[in-house]
């Protein structure tokens, strides 16, 4: 059967690439780069020199110093994907990574933000599997892996438009997509895998047969941060399951030098290409940066007024949480100031991220974000403005998040609010060859917007409790931070910051324990005191309870939540020794102590079991009967009874005791009666009868005390007081009251 016209005869096609690829390997093996050298120092070759074999024999031209993308030893089909992409002339780090990284040598790339890494591994990875012959049947040939599924999403464009020629086989594998069954069936069959760690591990643990033993390179963009703490099980899981010999690509605006991490990714003498390294600065040339500074109470109103006076602009604004973000966002958003709104964070739904993301690239708006968005996004039209509300943690982190403007070869403008107390990151940044410059706010032109929050929680209560938390997890980003040198807790001014978010009564700090005080006084700054207080506690503390809000958040994200400390992590257990193919990690636990009532004092017994309030006071005398609720039971009404006699025995002795002194009355007033007697005659009338209504009260209270005492007695009591009368009446001595009293107490304890 003849094929339609216009299509090429496969088996020509395939012998066209046969010796494509032959030639294509000659000339990359002939003109290759020594290892080690920079092919930025090559003079860049010119426009007519001639590209590929050089007249006959295995003569070719070089292309080490090659500007443009059709001067490379690459394939047709992506020099047209490049074309059709509109990328002609090569950047800096393209030039000098793909000379090196097309003959197969592992690569640490470095270069500033928005200079283009993305196409350098992009193009390596089309190659090789092209050059490699990689058909569908192979399997996964290749693996890159981005931090955020936003970037993910990014990278996995670009692999769209430039291999568009190509048959390869592509998939994007991120966390938050309902379809992961689908995913499952289909993974297999997939020959470059653009995902984030979380994902990539889930289906190397859960996916029959997912085989990915036959990799030819793998990718990690953003490699510092996927090398970082937060992401360390996870990356040696899954490592851990990829062939050694393969070609390892890393790239990042901020790459790693640590031996430790190359070490664990076994790369092969790696090619350091750092192509800014002697640059003035080490971020884009077209970046204007500035820094103010703001005291924390005025963050808002500064914010506010910046956009009130930036209407036309696309700002990208950075604050530490997302539950700042938020508040922010919906109080804002409420307040109307007359430019769209969005926000962007990790607890939203896949699909809402990706539908913000897109936004933004399209339109003039204010985007409200956490870090989620601080790497590696190129956000389509120019970001105008980056504003870092919230002091980034480092200098990498500052660097990533202005990145986000001045992108390529367009302009971008930044501002940093930087407390007072924070000033030491101007020196750092300025110390990192950040050119950043300090300048200073005009307060006349400040819009005051903490009145109008206060008016808008009380008209909305539902935004009080965000308000809340935007304060609180505020004040615990701060205190985590590692960096003390900038970052003190203590010297936030808090009932200012809480009156600034329209809060009526500054919140319970409950994290930082009450072992600090947060002191002000009017006149004074406010301050924190510390009693005994112990940093390293406190943080311990805080951490504990930054978790429990990050595994929250990780439940819907998958891969952001294991940005986190993953320390915690390696306390996973492992269910009956039985560990799924790459787990190293677990799922954390999600919430720590969620039964504690708030403001509670746990108390753990020796075995770490915790125990009710004071159980340990109780503990100490009762063994561990407190831990059974049986035996607790028992014990409370032995303890009842033993209270009871106790109460009995007291009575008794009290009783006894008045009587001894009734009787010394008594015995008193006989002898006084006698002395009377012979005294009535000197006395008159109604002295005479003074005294003997004197002698008849007294009786009187003697028997009434006696009486009533006993309304306070318990029916048993009333009799033994009857008895008690009778026998008083009876003028019995105080000997014989004496050993009936103590019949009385001996019958009781018996
Ligand atoms: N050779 C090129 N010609 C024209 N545009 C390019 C070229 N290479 C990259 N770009 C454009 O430059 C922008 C930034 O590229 P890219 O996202 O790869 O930067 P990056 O270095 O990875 O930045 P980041 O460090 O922020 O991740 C993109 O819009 C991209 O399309």
């Amino acid at each position: 059967m003849k094929k339609p016209k216009g299509k090429p005869d496969s088996k020509k096609v395939r012998i066209m690439e046969t010796e494509e690829i032959e030639l294509l390997n000659s000339w990359i093996d002939s003109q290759k780069p020594e290892s080690g050298s920079n092919p930025l120092s090559f003079p860049p070759l010119e426009k007519k020199e001639p590209i590929g074999r050089v007249g006959e024999g295995d003569n070719f031209s070089r292309y080490v110093g090659a500007a443009r993308f059709d001067q490379l030893p690459i394939s047709k089909r992506t020099k047209t994907g490049l074309k059709a992409a509109g990328y002609v002339k090569m950047t800096e780090i393209q030039r000098a990574s793909l000379p090196h990284s097309l003959c197969w040598r592992d690569i640490l790339g470095a270069a500033k933000t928005g200079s283009g890494k993305t196409l350098a591994f992009v193009i390596t990875v089309l190659e090789k599997l092209y050059r490699e012959r990689w058909g569908p049947e192979d399997g996964v040939g290749s693996i890159i892996i981005s931090p955020t599924r936003e970037l993910a999403h990014q990278l996995f464009d670009v692999l769209k438009a430039v291999g568009k020629q190509h048959n390869f086989s592509a998939g994007l594998l991120i966390g938050g997509r309902k379809d992961l069954d689908t995913e499952k069936e289909r993974v297999n069959e997939l020959n470059i895998l653009v995902c984030t760690p979380g994902r990539l591990l889930q289906h190397m643990d859960e996916t029959p047969n997912f085989d990915c033993s036959q990799l030819q390179v793998l990718v990690l963009d953003e490699a510092d941060r996927i090398l970082d703490v937060g992401f360390k099980k996870a990356l040696n899981a899954i490592v851990s399951q990829l062939p050694k010999h393969r070609q390892t690509l890393l790239f990042s605006a901020t790459q790693t030098k640590s031996v430790q991490d190359l070490a664990r990714l076994s790369l092969k003498d790696p090619e350091y290409l750092s192509v800014h390294e002697e640059s003035v600065t080490a971020t884009p040339n077209h970046l204007q940066q500035t820094a103010m500074i703001v005291p924390l109470d005025q963050k808002l109103d500064m914010l506010w007024s910046f956009i009130k006076a930036h209407l036309n602009s696309k700002i990208l604004v950075f604050l530490s949480s997302c539950k700042q973000v938020k508040f922010v966002f919906e109080a804002f958003k409420k307040l109307r100031p007359g430019i769209p709104l969005k926000c962007l964070h990790g607890r939203m739904k896949q699909e809402r991220r990706m539908g913000i993301y897109s936004q933004f690239c399209e339109k003039r708006s204010v985007l409200f974000s956490t870090d989620v968005a601080s790497r590696g996004l190129d956000f389509n039209k120019a970001v105008d403005w980056v504003v870092q509300v919230d002091c980034p943690e480092d200098v990498a982190s500052y660097i990533h998040r202005v990145g986000r403007t001045a992108r390529y070869t367009s302009g971008g403008r930044s501002v940093l609010f930087l407390m007072p107390s924070e000033m030491k990151m101007l020196e750092k940044l300025q110390a990192s060859k950040v050119p950043v410059q300090c300048i200073k706010a005009n307060t006349k032109r400040l819009q005051p917007v903490s009145g109008l929050l206060s008016a808008l929680l009380v008209k909305h209560p539902e935004m009080q409790q965000l308000a809340q938390r935007s304060f609180i997890t505020y004040l615990r980003s701060i205190h985590i931070q590692k960096d003390k040198e900038v970052f003190d807790v203590m010297k936030l001014s808090i009932d200012e910051f809480s009156a600034s978010l329209g809060l009526p009564m500054t919140p319970k700090v409950r994290f930082l324990n009450q072992k600090v005080k947060w002191k002000t006084g009017p006149g004074k700054p406010s301050f924190l005191e510390t009693e005994n207080f112990d940093k390293e506690d406190a943080s311990v503390i805080l951490k504990e309870e930054l978790l429990t809000d990050d595994f929250e958040e990780e439940k819907v994200d998958r891969d952001l939540l294991q940005t986190k400390d993953t320390e915690e992590e390696g306390k996973a257990t492992i269910m009956d020794g039985v560990m799924p193919a790459t787990r190293v990690l677990k799922k954390k636990k999600l919430k720590i102590n969620v039964h504690r009532p708030v403001g509670s004092r746990v108390v753990f017994d020796e075995e770490g079991n915790t125990l009710p309030p004071l159980a340990m006071l109780a503990d100490a005398k009762s063994g561990n009967i407190l831990l059974d609720q049986d035996q607790k039971k028992e014990y409370y009404k032995k303890l009842r009874e033993e209270l009871k006699h106790a109460d009995k025995e007291d009575k008794l002795l009290d009783r006894q005791r008045r009587r001894e002194k009734r009787v010394k009355e008594k015995m008193k007033r006989k002898k006084g009666d006698a002395e009377d007697e012979e005294d009535d005659d000197n006395l008159s009338g109604s002295d005479e009868e003074t005294l003997d209504q004197g002698r008849r009260k007294r009786s009187k209270i003697y028997f009434d005390n006696d009486s009533d005492n006993d309304t306070d007695n318990d029916n048993g009591d009333r009799k033994e007081n009857r008895d008690d009368k009778n026998s008083n009446t009876d003028s019995i001595s105080l000997g014989e009251q004496e050993a009936l009293a103590l019949k009385l107490l001996n019958s009781m304890h018996s």
